[in-house]
């Protein structure tokens, strides 16, 4: 069986391909895999390292956009993961031309060219985002849409585009929406790796607004386990929340941070907060664990501090890709 793994260079894609090759997926223990990925700013071959001399590995480097080099690709597959996009919520805010062309006419792209390849399965990675913000309740897969940013309107559109493709020509798409996942190999601009680096080089971290937003978060592993899952078994013309069960404030998950390395509460400075920031996320997970028997199994605190380690550890990984000044609110942090 033949997998084409777009984004597979990027977090939570090259996550997936590395566990997919060491045979962690039934089903998928003979899979070869194809990856697809234009390498931007998110995307390193080097997250890669160790299965790019896997003969069941093929890496192709190309935009998602590019409709000759998708059918090349998607040649021979049966079923798809689509993991490539923009994933940043501040960089939506600052200029939404990329997510609007990876997200939406990426995705569109891929469908197509599924349809004509006639894949067996086609997994749709988005969000829990599309969903916007939550005051009590958490959201079961049929709650209305009700995204935020630009990057959440991204991911929604491309859903809706899928559903489409779902409807019109029962190409048999699932989509999965986990929430906020962390782990080894994140781009340092993300909460989580951004606060850990900076900490590690003893500098501040930015909060925004007064931290109290609250996020629902999951271990990499789990959501890739997921999503392996509903490649397998899930429905076609399903959605899939994939959740990690721990809700914890921005403020707190901070402080977990410090205590980690060592730091105090000096080392956090308060910032303008993001625009139209969503306050909370929180998703039932029921769905995936009946049908598919999904629950995580990395626990929150333990699973941190193993990702606190991991960069603690890989400083060669992310010391090249401290980017100072480029963000919209790096401008509220320190210089590196
Ligand atoms: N990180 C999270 O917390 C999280 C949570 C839920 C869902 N998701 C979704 O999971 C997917 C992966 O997220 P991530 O955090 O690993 O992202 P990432 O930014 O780390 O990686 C994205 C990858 O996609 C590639 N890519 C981007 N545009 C492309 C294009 N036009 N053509 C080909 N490749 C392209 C990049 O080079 C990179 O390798 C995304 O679809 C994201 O929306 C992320
Ligand atoms: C980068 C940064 C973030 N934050 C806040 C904003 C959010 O409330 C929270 C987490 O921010 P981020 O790490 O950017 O993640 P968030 O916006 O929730 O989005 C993530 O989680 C989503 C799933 O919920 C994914 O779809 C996105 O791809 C992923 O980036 O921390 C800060 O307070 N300071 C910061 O410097």
């Amino acid at each position: 069986m033949r997998v084409l793994v777009t984004g597979g260079a990027g977090f939570i894609g090259s996550n997936f391909v590395r566990r997919m090759l060491a045979g962690a997926y039934a089903g998928f223990e003979d899979a070869e895999v194809v990856v697809l990925d234009k390498l931007t700013y998110a995307g390193n071959r080097g997250n890669l390292a160790a299965v790019l001399a896997d003969p069941r590995l093929r890496f192709v480097q190309a935009d998602i956009c590019d409709r000759d080099a998708v059918a090349g690709a998607i040649a021979g597959v049966g079923t798809v993961v689509h993991f490539a996009a923009e994933s940043h919520v501040d960089r939506s805010l600052l200029d939404g031309d990329a997510f609007v062309a990876s997200n939406i006419v990426g995705s569109y792209e891929l469908l197509r060219a599924a349809l004509r390849a006639e894949v067996d399965r086609f997994v749709l990675v988005s969000t829990d985002e599309v969903y916007g913000e939550t005051e009590t309740a958490s959201w079961t897969e049929d709650f209305p849409l009700r995204p935020n940013s630009p990057y959440s309107a991204s991911k929604a559109s491309a859903e809706l585009i899928a559903r489409s493709f779902h409807r019109t020509y029962g190409l048999p798409v699932c989509t999965a929406r986990a929430s906020n996942t962390y782990g080894p190999f994140q781009f340092p601009e993300k909460l989580i790796p951004l606060f850990v680096t900076r900490l590690l080089d003893g500098l501040t971290v930015p909060l925004y607004g007064d931290g109290s937003q609250v996020r629902e978060w999951i271990h990499v592993d789990d959501h890739c386990r997921g999503i392996a899952l509903i490649a397998g078994a899930g429905r076609p013309g399903e959605t899939y929340n994939i959740g990690g069960g721990t809700e914890i404030s921005n403020a707190d998950l901070t402080k977990l941070l410090l205590e980690f390395l060592d730091s105090d509460w000096s080392q956090v400075r308060f910032t303008e907060d993001r625009k139209g920031h969503d306050r909370r996320y929180s998703i039932d997970c029921r769905k995936i664990r009946e049908e598919l028997g999904h629950r995580p199994l990395i626990a929150f605190r333990e699973g941190l501090l193993d990702t606190v380690r991991w960069y603690a550890d890989n400083r060669h990984w992310w010391e090249p890709l401290k980017q100072p000044g480029e963000l919209p609110l790096a401008a509220m942090a320190e210089p590196r």
